[in-house]
Formats: structure tokens, sequence, C-alpha cells
């Protein structure tokens, strides 16, 4: 048995997004590139490789990783390249995507002829979360002044518009670039491709899949474009788990259960945006609050109901651990990272990476 914690990611699950996002891109017209930012896990990019197509990236070692280990098509796109970088970044891309005039200008002889496109900044979005809101007040994120996109427009072969997060109602998508269209169609009309980014939860259930697929495809019509989209969690959403030991357990006005992981340091968004995690069952007559055995008072993965009193050694999953966990991990209070292992379609269980006090140490100096 592996040794707690790990993630540990489910290829049966995996597969069931994949072929939603394969009917996407079959039924739009669309090419669905991996967010490197959410899901970076290489170990199971064979596997996912002949449903997408390829990557895109946020930093140079994203770039490099998905040229490198994903292959087919790979975007560059970071907030700001340095120089140092720039070179390695070309080397590594098919596109290359600039996040304001300023770099473009700064980047472009190099470029040469290198597809190149500039994020826009649509102004308008869908986010519940003022963090992870691109078109917040005083937003860095890509150039939203249609007269100035337009002066340099001839410079450009596509844009990328990301102004979606965690939105699983189609209508306020196509609400939203509907607007897009309104304000920026001009600039559209001059374009060979069109990255509509992340943030669309189009696997979940329920979601209005065809509908979706009608818009995209009747857009890339409009203005003659290749439409991209850029998939982090509706790729790996409900695939993994977190598993865990319990090492503890107390009462103190709640059944508590301290098991041998943290939310800060191995599933840390659940602190960054104040959620919980599917712990747990929904019938059981236990109920205990999950813990971390970091130092941080809130280091509580949420609660959840159980269908006997929870032991010292028991196992628990904690649930929907496989977007910006395994990429944001850390040795906070030097709790052990956990290893990751893949589960197989024929359900045996293979770790493929496991950490230890060496990689901690190399970590510091
Ligand atoms: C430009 C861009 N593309 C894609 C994504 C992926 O978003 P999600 O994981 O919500 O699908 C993000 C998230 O930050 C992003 O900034
Ligand atoms: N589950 C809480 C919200 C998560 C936000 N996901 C990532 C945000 C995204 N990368 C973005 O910044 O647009």
């Amino acid at each position: 048995m592996i040794q707690t914690p790990y993630y540990l990611i489910d290829q049966s699950a995996l597969l069931k997004n994949l072929q939603v996002i394969d009917y996407v891109r079959k039924n739009s017209g669309a090419k669905l590139l991996l967010a490197l930012k959410c899901f970076a896990t290489w170990s199971v990019f064979d596997f996912m490789k002949p449903y997408m197509d390829g990557t895109t990236s946020s930093s140079l070692y994203e770039v490099k990783l998905g040229y490198q280990k994903f292959g087919g098509e790979t975007h560059a796109y970071s907030v700001a390249f340095a120089d140092h970088e720039i070179d390695e970044v070309l080397a590594n891309s098919d596109k290359i995507i600039f996040n304001s005039i300023s770099q473009l200008e700064r980047f472009e002889a190099k470029a040469g002829n290198k597809p190149k496109g500039l994020r826009l900044n649509p102004g308008i979005s869908s986010s519940s979360f003022d963090l992870a809101d691109p078109a917040r007040q005083f937003s860095r994120l890509g150039e939203g002044n249609p007269e100035r996109i337009l002066a340099i427009i001839d410079r450009l072969d596509g844009v990328m518009i990301h102004n979606n997060c965690e939105n699983a109602d189609f209508a306020r998508f196509d609400d939203l670039l509907t607007q897009v269209e309104a304000r920026y169609g001009a600039i559209l009309h001059r374009l060979k491709w069109v990255s509509l980014g992340g943030g669309i939860s189009f696997t979940k259930p329920g979601y209005e899949l065809d509908k979706f697929c009608e818009r995209l495809r009747q857009f890339a019509q409009t203005y003659g474009v290749q439409v991209y989209l850029e998939p982090g969690e509706a790729t790996v959403r409900y695939t993994t788990t977190l598993e865990v030991s319990v090492l503890d357990t107390a009462f103190n006005g709640k059944h508590l259960a301290i098991v041998d992981s943290s939310t800060e340091a191995h599933m840390l968004d659940l602190l960054i945006y104040r959620e919980t995690a599917p712990i747990g069952n929904e019938t059981g007559e236990h109920r205990y609050q999950i813990c971390g055995k970091t130092c941080l008072a809130g280091d509580i993965f949420g609660e959840g109901n159980f269908d006997v009193p929870l032991q010292v050694g028991d196992r628990l999953s904690i649930g929907d651990a496989g977007g910006y966990t395994m990429v944001k991990k850390n040795w906070f209070n030097g709790v052990n990272m956990p290893a990751i292992a893949i589960k197989e379609p024929d359900g045996s269980i293979r770790a493929v990476r496991e950490f230890g006090y060496d990689d901690y140490v190399s970590s510091l100096s």
C-alpha cells in the first residue's frame, strides 16, 4: 500500500472529461489546449494527448514542459516575459501571446515570423472571486482599449481573452461573448485565431454542451478565425483525490480528525478562496471536521459524514484534488509532499512520484 498522503489520479474519471473535450472539439471546430497552470502532472500526458490539441502556459518552464512532454500545439503566454527567457520561450512554442503592447514591442523582432497574439481584456467577466477576476479594477491582465489594439492590428495574428472563472452557465458565457463582439468586432475580423481562455465549466454534468459548440462554431465563422479554448479545471475536475490517514481525533464541540496532510501545503486553493473539499458521504451518521497537521489554526479541509467513528490509522479521500493542487504544493511546516499515484482503468494503482526529506532539503539551502 502506498504511504499517505498521496494524490490519486483516476484515469477512468479523467477519461470522462477528456471525452467531453473531444466532443467539443469535434462539434465546435475549436482546438482545446490544456492550461498547465492548473495541472501539469506529465505522467498522464500520454493518456491525455489523443483528446487534446496541445498546451498553453504561463511561464518559461510551463511552455518548455508542454512542448517537451505533451507536444501538439504549444502556446506561450506570460504576464511578462523577461529578456533572459525570451529565446528559450520562442524555441519551445508555436505561438507567442503577449500580455501588453509594450511586451509585444519589446520582443516582436526576436519573435520574427512566429505567430503573435495579444491578451485582450474586455473589462467584463464572470467570476465569483475578486482574487481570480481577470477584469477586476486596475487589472494588469491584457489590453482593453480597442483603438490601441487597432493601431497595431497588422502586427497580430490573434488574441487571447480569458474572462471566465468557474462559469458553469452557458447563457452567461454567451452574453459575455456577445458583448465582446459588440466592442471588439472590428478587431476580431482582422485576426486568424482567437483563444477564449479557460474558466468555462463545460465538463460539468448538465452543461449546455451543444449550444456551447454551436456558439463557438458560429463565432469562428463570423470572424473567419480558428477558436481555441484553454481548459484547466474543466479537464481535471473530479478526477483526483488526496488520500490521507487519520493521525489523531478529538472533540471540542465538534468531532475532529487530524490527517497527515495540509490545506496550505497540498490544497492551497481551499484557503485562498475560502472553500471546502468534498469529504465523506451523504448518509453517514458521524460528522467530522477534517483538519490538516500544520500549525495554521485554519488548516481545515472541510466537514463530512462517515458511517463509523473515525480512528487513528483510517484512510480518507479528500475530493476534487486535481486542479491547482500538485502545481502549487509546497513545504510549509516541513510536511512531506504527497506522492502522486495513478489509478489505471483496470483498477490497479501505481505511484509515479514520491517525495522525502532529501527533496525538502534540496528545496532550500
Ligand atoms: C489565460 C488563462 N487560460 C486558462 C486558464 C485556466 O483556467 P481554468 O483552470 O479555470 O480553466 C487560466 C487561469 O488562470 C488563465 O489565466
Ligand atoms: N475554486 C475556487 C476558484 C478557483 C479559481 N481557479 C483558478 C483561477 C484561474 N486560474 C484564473 O485566475 O482565472
